[in-house]
């Protein structure tokens, strides 16, 4: 099989933690066995978040007006896959992975017209209280949103067109290599007269996985967060995951934008536009989530009710 899995930024990172590299590199070091396993035995893709991360190389960029103009998104978005693309690499050759594996910088095209550069919904960095977030927002010129119970940055986010890499990623599959590709979504770029030049956006990796598992063809297309499955009636004493649903039946009810909405909608586009299997469900269960047996499994076909 061919397997596109999206890991999480915020799975990589567990809320309110601080973002010291060791936190991150132990979490993912308890994830690597499961996904070297799948990569022993699939061709597997890996597509990361990097919402925590590329929020606090913003601040790092920012920190000193004397020293550099900070960097656009574009640029921070290609730092994060460096930096988690080898903590990926280390973490599966050190779980027992004896095949390649390689970490693609990518870069993602977007409409420079896209209405969502006027409307950002992408969270970034950490979550402030609401006081500390409108201190940061007058300092720094952020727009700032409610995430859950904390306030966090958001920036643009516009919808993917096309993965520029992608072709090389296809080799590679074909070469038995796993491919962690499109990391923070890709590096966002538009188009122009003279080729591609970076836009200050991050994209969001749910629907960039989406766009690499249709464009390869993959058979599953797996997204692992921090969370074990989609919630109804999520953060409310009635809440109750889903296990079994269509596309159909899930598109029907409503998830928020930069969170749970963007995985839902890319579940769904890639379900019902290939007729593959989707999953959504927590990255400490990914084996089970992968195989079926936990997590929200989202399917092309009706499978009646959704819960
Ligand atoms: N209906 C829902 N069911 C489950 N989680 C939800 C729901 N609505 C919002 N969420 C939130 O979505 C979060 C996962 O999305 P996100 O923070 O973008 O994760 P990641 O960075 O791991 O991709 C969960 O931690 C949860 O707080
Ligand atoms: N780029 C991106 O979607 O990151 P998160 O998964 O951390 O939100």
């Amino acid at each position: 099989m061919r397997i596109v899995v999206a890991l999480g930024g915020n799975a990589l990172l567990p809320r309110g933690e601080r973002p010291d590299s060791a936190i991150q590199v132990e979490r993912i070091a308890e994830v690597a066995p499961a996904l070297a396993a799948v990569a022993a035995e699939h061709e597997l893709v890996l597509v990361h978040g990097n919402g925590p991360q590329v929020g606090m190389l913003a601040l790092e960029s920012a920190a000193d007006p004397d020293l550099t103009t900070p960097y656009p998104f574009s640029e921070l978005v290609a730092e994060t896959q460096g930096l988690i693309g080898y903590w990926l690499q280390q973490a599966l050759t050190n779980a027992g992975l004896t095949s390649p594996v390689v970490t693609l910088v990518t870069q993602t095209v977007v409409d420079a017209e896209d209405p969502a550069f006027a409307h950002p919904t992408k969270f970034v960095g950490a979550g402030y209280d609401e006081a500390t977030a409108r201190e940061q927002a007058e300092r720094h010129g952020w727009t700032v949103r409610l995430d859950g119970s904390r306030w966090r940055r958001v920036v643009a986010s516009p919808l993917p067109v096309r993965i520029v890499e992608v072709e090389t990623a296809r080799v590679l599959l074909q070469h038995r290599t796993t491919v962690v590709l499109a990391g923070g979504g890709g590096v966002p770029v538009v188009e122009g007269p003279h080729g591609l030049r970076g836009a200050d956006a991050v994209v969001d990796k749910d629907h960039v996985a989406a766009l690499v598992a249709t464009d390869l063809g993959a058979d599953l297309l797996v997204m692992l967060t921090d969370v074990p499955a989609v919630m109804i009636d999520f953060g409310t004493p009635e809440q109750r995951a889903i296990r079994h649903v269509s596309a159909a039946n899930l598109r029907a009810e409503r998830f928020p934008d930069g969170s749970m909405g963007p995985k839902v909608a890319a579940a769904c586009a890639f379900a019902a536009g290939t007729g593959g299997r989707a999953a959504i469900g927590s990255l400490a269960e990914a084996a089970d989530v992968i195989s079926g047996a936990a997590g929200t499994q989202v399917s092309a076909m009706p499978v009646g009710q959704p819960t």
